[in-house]
């Protein structure tokens, strides 16, 4: 039934060759009880573990019911160990932090062998070998006797053919001894039991035949046997390692080393711990920002300047502008970077329809700022002054109002709604400290900042007498008139054809059309945030264009129209100082910028999708530029936040990585101490997946349980990191952990963890098994 022919191992270890196996041939009976004595060194054990398929062997072969096992192949030998052969050793070999019940299973799981009938066999063996009473006991709390009784139950649970025995008594006492020998004989009369013992009068007692091994030869068999040419049909079933019993396996392992595994995962979940927080505070920044800017930013105007920059062309000026060219004799004559980028936009009648157009369900706002000087008169004490709205003590009006006309923060004039009733800037965007919002274009305003300040040069300059941080009580302002006087009765003509202004303001002031009234102080609410109206004097477009209209054919702007020097002062214009004059004395109605509030940041979108629509198929002169202050800021700081957040999960990386290379420690070290528990499972049939299964099992549930710990710390972590950044900034809920991020990072654990404890797995399954039952 198994028969060995010229078997040869030898093993070389450096000089000394020590030849295991020196040309052994033997051949057994399906039934006998045969014991292998001899002395130490012998090789009685490298023919145990050839005769069971644990150890190849250099040369002969071995027949197996006829057949000869040359052509096996690595699943052949594991189907072989588990059907045919039953192994016993002297160490029990059993896999400690297994029940019983599961040990003497195992190599019918490997098989496939169901549920129930697992059970049922289990128990019958175990019955069988007497341990019927103690089914429900652990490894540990058994006795040394007891404990080969459950490896001899798992031996011959498959009821294999032939039951490999090495030194089975070796560690138990005489008594002891004695009851498995029975027991063993009492298998004999059922199979081929073949025993590697050191014990001589054992063997005489008990065995059928004695077999003397002596430096790797039969020195003498007492009954030698002849296998006749029998070929009977051999046929092994293959083995096959489930993944649920690799997970209950690994799980079973972890479970014996709580302490060391919440150790590792927690160590690993460091990595996670980090990249989590990151994220969550990155994610609820961009939150943060994003709020802030649909509320705030979406208050910024979107802005057309007569004279506006054009972006791409300052960009791509700046890109190259670190680029040094080669000195090449000579010189270039360039424009400045700032004035290249210059665009003027051509704002006509056609342009400004199109924007008064625009749908009022994303604008309803659309203000103006115009360099149209306003003739002012007020009586001050009995006595009518020229007074002005302005915040500047001196002449550096037209700085200020170029740059708040190309932001629009810090405008004096207010738009109006397009539709009444609606979205109206002034009331959706300040608070009325005291009297009124404006009703018709001659009201007028005082706006202050958070702090109730407005600017002294404001109300200087409209003739009231203030000190600085003098507290003016609202009573005093508000009901304030001032009247504004023509062109035509503010400007006297000179005999020169020059015109200064009227000596005798009185007339000026009576014939006046236009009472103004300030009729409230306003203050921007908390949610604005931003000083769109600057601090002083606020009044209304309409009240503007109403000046236009009476100015536009004075006395005045018809002589400067013909005039090339200015009217005023006789100095010499260009072109360009006309224009602005002839807009200061009120000649046009073309604004010098205008500001389109979007209701909201969504409606922004649209707005821009209408104004690029005017664009469309016209000359890159004739675009029309705009200015996106709020889309600009947004995607900088959006472009910032992702930057910061690389950096930070990139540094948080590393230490999943670190994370990833002590787990493949840790499996290396499970690896060598399961390095026996290796060998019990390829003795049992398992093939080197199954081997690699259940380390990446353990890794796998280490990489998931480390995932999961890590998200659960962050997201616990995050309650005191925002109650302290609520400390610091006072932004509440910053940081905000991603559901989607978490999965994402629990799945990246698993994989990682997977990943570094494959390659001590791979090691693992290649393992020796024969070397692997070996070790201690
Ligand atoms: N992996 C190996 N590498 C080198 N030599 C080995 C290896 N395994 C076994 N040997 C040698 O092969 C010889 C036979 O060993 P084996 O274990 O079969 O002897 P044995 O008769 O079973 O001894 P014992 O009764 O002490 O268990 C010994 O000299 C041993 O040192």
């Amino acid at each position: 039934m198994l028969e060995l022919q010229h078997v040869k191992k030898y093993y070389q270890v450096g000089d000394t060759l020590t030849k295991a196996l020196d040309d052994v041939s033997i051949a057994f009976r399906p039934k006998e009880f045969v014991a292998i004595l001899g002395p130490s060194g012998s090789g009685k054990t490298t023919m145990l573990n050839a005769l069971g398929g644990l150890d190849r062997y250099d040369s002969g072969d071995m027949i197996v019911n006829g057949t000869s096992t040359k052509k096996f192949k690595e699943t052949d030998w594991d189907a072989y160990r588990n059907n045919t052969v039953g192994f016993i050793f002297q160490s029990y070999n059993l896999i400690g932090h297994l029940s019983i019940i599961d040990n003497v299973e195992m190599g019918m799981t490997l098989s496939g062998v169901g549920k129930a009938e697992r059970k049922q066999k289990a128990v019958a063996a175990l019955e069988r070998v007497g341990l019927g009473q103690h089914i429900n006991k652990a490894i540990n709390q058994l006795s040394g006797g007891q404990m080969q009784r459950v490896a001899i139950a798992r031996a011959i649970v498959n009821d294999p053919d032939i039951l490999l025995c090495d030194e089975p008594t070796g560690a138990l006492d005489t008594v002891t001894s004695e009851q498995i020998m029975q027991l063993i004989q009492e298998l004999s009369r059922e199979r081929l039991v073949v025993m590697v013992t050191h014990n001589p009068e054992l063997a005489h007692q008990y065995a059928d035949r004695i077999v003397e091994f002596a430096d790797g030869k039969i020195q003498q068999d007492s009954d030698p046997y002849q296998e006749s040419a029998t070929s009977s049909a051999f046929t092994l079933k293959r083995t096959k390692m489930t993944f649920a019993t690799a997970i209950k396996l690994s799980f079973n392992n972890i479970r014996t080393k709580k302490g060391r595994t919440f150790l590792t995962a927690f160590a690993s979940s460091i990595g996670i711990i980090g990249v989590a927080i990151v994220l969550s505070l990155s994610n609820g920044f961009q939150k943060q920002i994003n709020d802030t800017q649909t509320e705030t930013l979406s208050k910024f105007p979107i802005t057309i300047s007569q004279v506006t920059t054009d972006q791409s062309k300052a960009q791509s000026s700046m890109s190259d502008s670190d680029k040094t060219a080669k000195n090449r004799g000579y010189l270039v004559a360039a424009k400045d970077q700032s004035e290249s980028a210059q665009h003027v936009n051509k704002i006509n009648t056609k342009f400004l329809n199109y924007v008064k157009n625009i749908d009022p369900e994303y604008s309803n706002n659309i203000g103006y700022t115009r360099l149209t000087g306003m003739n002012l008169l007020r009586q001050v004490e009995g006595k009518v002054t020229a007074v002005k709205f302005s915040n500047s003590d001196g002449d550096t009006q037209s700085i200020q109002q170029s740059l708040s006309s190309s932001s629009g923060v810090g405008v004096s004039s207010f738009p109006e709604p397009l539709t009444a009733g609606k979205n109206n800037f002034l009331q959706s965007n300040y608070k009325l400290l005291k009297g009124a919002y404006p009703k018709t274009a001659t009201d007028i305003v005082v706006v202050v900042d958070s702090k109730n300040h407005t600017n002294i040069n404001a109300l200087k300059n409209l003739g009231f007498d203030v000190k600085n941080g003098q507290k003016v009580d609202f009573s005093k302002i508000i009901g304030t008139t001032i009247k504004v006087a023509s062109n035509d009765d503010y400007y006297q003509k000179l005999p020169s054809d020059n015109f200064i202004p009227n000596q005798n303001l009185t007339s000026a002031y009576n014939n006046s059309k236009h009472q103004l009234k300030i009729v409230g102080v306003i203050r921007a609410k908390k949610s604005t945030n931003m000083g769109l109206l600057a601090p002083g004097i606020a009044y209304s477009d309409k009240l503007v264009r109403q000046i236009i209209q009476d100015n536009k054919n004075s006395a005045i702007v018809q002589a400067q129209k013909q005039s090339n020097t200015n009217v005023l002062t006789g100095e010499t214009l260009t072109a360009q100082t006309k224009s602005q004059l002839m807009a200061t004395l009120g000649s046009s109605g073309i604004p010098y910028s205008i500001l389109i509030y979007p209701n909201n940041f969504k409606d922004k979108d649209h707005v821009l999708t209408y104004l690029d629509k005017y664009n469309k198929g016209k000359d890159k002169a004739d675009k029309i530029i705009y200015t996106d202050l709020a889309g600009t800021m947004t995607d900088l700081t959006g472009g910032l936040m992702d930057a910061i957040t690389y950096v930070l999960v990139a540094f948080a990386g590393i230490s999943l990585v670190t994370s990833m290379i002590m787990i493949g420690i840790l499996t290396y070290t499970s690896v060598l101490e399961r390095t026996k528990e290796i060998g019990v499972l390829k003795a049992l049939g398992a093939r080197k997946k199954d081997i690699t299964r259940v380390f990446d099992a353990e890794t796998g549930i280490l990489g998931v349980g480390s995932g999961i710990l890590g998200v659960v710390i962050a997201y616990l972590a995050t309650f005191p990191i925002n109650s302290l950044l609520y400390k610091l900034t006072d932004l509440s809920n910053v940081a905000q952990l991603n559901p989607v991020h978490a999965l994402i990072l629990i799945v990246l654990s698993t994989v990682l963890t997977i990943i570094g404890g494959h390659l001590p797995a791979r090691m693992a399954s290649k393992k020796d098994a024969a070397i692997a039952l070996r070790s201690e």
